[in-house]
Parts: C-alpha cells; structure tokens; sequence
C-alpha cells in the first residue's frame, strides 16, 4: 500500500475524478477496536493486517495456470472496459436488451494466453468464478491456508449466514464493475495489483436509480458515472460518494446493500481478488424508524409482488404511477 500511498497524487491523476465528492473509508488494523465497531455497524472499513489470504498473495497468471486445475472458468468479454452485471433469466423482460458484455468458459492456461495477446481494440477479459473443489492441490492449500479463525469469528460475532462463494477475480487493470449493490455481506481480500472502491450508504438509492427488479440489470444503477444524464438522473449529483483503494493483502468489509464502483488501478497488469458473501445474519428485533437498507429491502419485494401480480413488466409503472400520482404527491 505504501507505494500507492507514496504516488497519492500520481494515483489520483490515473484515476478518473467524478464530479461528487468523497471521503476516505477508514484503514485500520483488524486489532483496533473502532474495526469491529465499524463492521458491526454496517459501515465499510480497510482492515489492514487480516493476513486472511496471506497463503495466495503469491498468486500470479503463472500459479495460477499451472496450478487451477483442468476445469472451465467463466470469463467475461467486454468492447469497453466496463463489466456491468445482467441476470440473463431477465432478459425476456426487456425488448431488445443488449448484452453489456459476453461470458466464455475458459480453461485458465488458456485465459491467460488470450490475456498475455491482448491488443488494443481487442475484446477486454475479465474472469469471475467461484472457486470449487476441481482446482488443484496447490490451490486447495493455498485456500485451506487463509486466515477462517478470524472471518468466522466475524461471521459468528456479527450473526450473519452461511458463506456463499468466494468469488476469484482475475482482470486487466483499468477494467470497472459499474455500481451496484449486492444483497450479501461482503469481505473483498485484494491479492495482486489494486482496486478502487467508490462507496455510497444504502441511502443514496435516490440518487443512484437502481435499474427496476425485473430488469436484467437489477440492482444496477443507470446512472453512467462518465457521462451523467442530469435530466434523468437530477438527484445523482448529490450522491455522497465514499473512497477505498485496496493493495495486496488488505480486506475491505463491504456492508450488504451498500453501493460500489470497482475500478482496477491502471499500470499495476493482472488483477486478482477473492471475496467472501456471506448471507444476511436474520433481523431479530424491527426498530423504528427502518434502516436504509431494510428500505431498498422493502422497494424490492413491493416491486416484485407488483410485477407477480400484473403478470407483464410493462404494466408495473403506470400501476405505480396511478397508485401515488395525484394522491401521495
Ligand atoms: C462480480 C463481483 C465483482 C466485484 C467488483 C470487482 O472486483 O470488480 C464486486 O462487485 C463484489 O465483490 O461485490
Ligand atoms: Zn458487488
């Protein structure tokens, strides 16, 4: 991180700038009490010295090859460098949707000489794949090896679910995954290279414009943060953005429901992280008034009880717009 930190400003310049300010998401030791106080809160924070994939941060496109066994990855191709996420069982929703990006399975030695050809004006990769058991021995070393004393001790402390997936990324620098939110707890370790997090609270649904449920781009905004439509999307230039650069070996807790821009910092080559979803803990006890993301929680099952009930995705908004227009507004 030190050398990232020691190029702030030659980082800041390779980075894009928007036009909403930001604040820095707190770096700290795992040992620090504020730490956990942040993660049980909900809120984002770097932990610094987790060593939670001390055992991978060998990891490069040589291990990896030889080492990821002979199964098939699933990588994205993209024309830009955007990998903007679709849910393809919505497709038929949508008239003429168009598919942001492709997804090729790939063997890994393969991905790697498509990576180690790449040229300008070629397709861009991006492979996103949960780890499974058909990697090889190494790897399954390298992953019994991670630091499970402490993220299940977070996991148990904070009452979340079970772990999910651990998803390995491997990109090109200066590759971005758009905002979104997930619906999972999220520990991202940074492995290889850095990334950039832009962060906004659940809070900011208003000024970032989710997609609607039933759009293949659920859970997306549509908001384009490089060419902003202020007509559409008046309230995005008041989104209250949040800033976290990760390097190799550092963990961001990434609350559930909160937004998040991903850019891979240019000039550092591959790419690699491993995050770990973990499902939401149960709400034991309602309090009043709702959280913000037990709001955006709320928007979704309304919405999808909406779209159950009218049977046509092209129904839901003049329903909704009869139901508040001229009564709530
Ligand atoms: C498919 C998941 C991509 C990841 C962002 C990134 O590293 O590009 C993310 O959004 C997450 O871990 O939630
Ligand atoms: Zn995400």
């Amino acid at each position: 991180m030190a050398e990232l930190e020691s190029k702030g400003n030659d980082v800041k310049l390779k980075l894009k700038q928007y036009n909403f300010q930001t604040e820095n998401v707190p770096r700290l030791s795992y040992t620090d009490p504020k730490a956990e106080k942040f993660i049980s809160n909900g809120l984002p924070v770097v932990l610094t010295d987790t060593k939670l994939v001390s055992s991978a941060l060998h990891w490069d496109l040589d291990y990896l090859s030889e080492n990821m066994g002979e199964g098939d990855f699933s990588v994205f191709l993209s024309d830009t460098n955007k990998f903007m996420y679709f849910d393809d069982k919505k497709i038929e929703n949508v008239k003429d949707f168009k598919q942001p990006t492709q997804m090729i399975e790939m063997k890994f030695p393969e991905f790697v000489k498509t990576l180690r050809s790449y040229k300008e004006g070629d397709k861009r990769l991006y492979m996103q794949q949960a780890l499974n058991d058909t990697v090889g021995r190494r790897i399954v070393m390298d992953f019994l090896g991670f630091n499970w004393t402490w993220i299940t001790e977070q996991q148990k402390k904070n009452k979340w679910g079970p772990l999910t997936s651990n998803l390995l990324l491997v990109g090109m620098d200066s590759n971005i995954t758009p905002a979104h939110y997930d619906e999972q707890e999220n520990f991202f370790a940074q492995i290889k290279g850095s990334k950039r997090f832009l962060l906004f609270d659940p809070s900011n649904f208003e000024c970032l414009y989710p997609y609607p449920v039933y759009h293949p781009h659920d859970r997306q905004s549509q908001v384009d943060f490089d060419n902003p439509d202020s007509l559409r999307f008046p309230k995005f230039q008041d989104a209250k953005a949040y800033e976290a650069i990760v390097g190799p070996g550092d963990v961001l807790y990434l609350p559930m429901y909160w937004w998040h821009q991903v850019e891979s910092v240019p000039g550092h080559g591959t790419v690699i992280s491993v995050n770990f979803w973990y499902k939401a803990g149960p709400t034991e006890k309602v309090e009043y008034p709702l959280k913000a993301h037990q709001r955006v929680a709320m928007t979704r099952n309304i919405e999808k009880m909406i779209i159950q009930a009218l049977n046509d995705p092209n129904e839901v908004a003049p329903f909704m717009q009869a139901m508040v227009l001229g009564r709530y507004t």
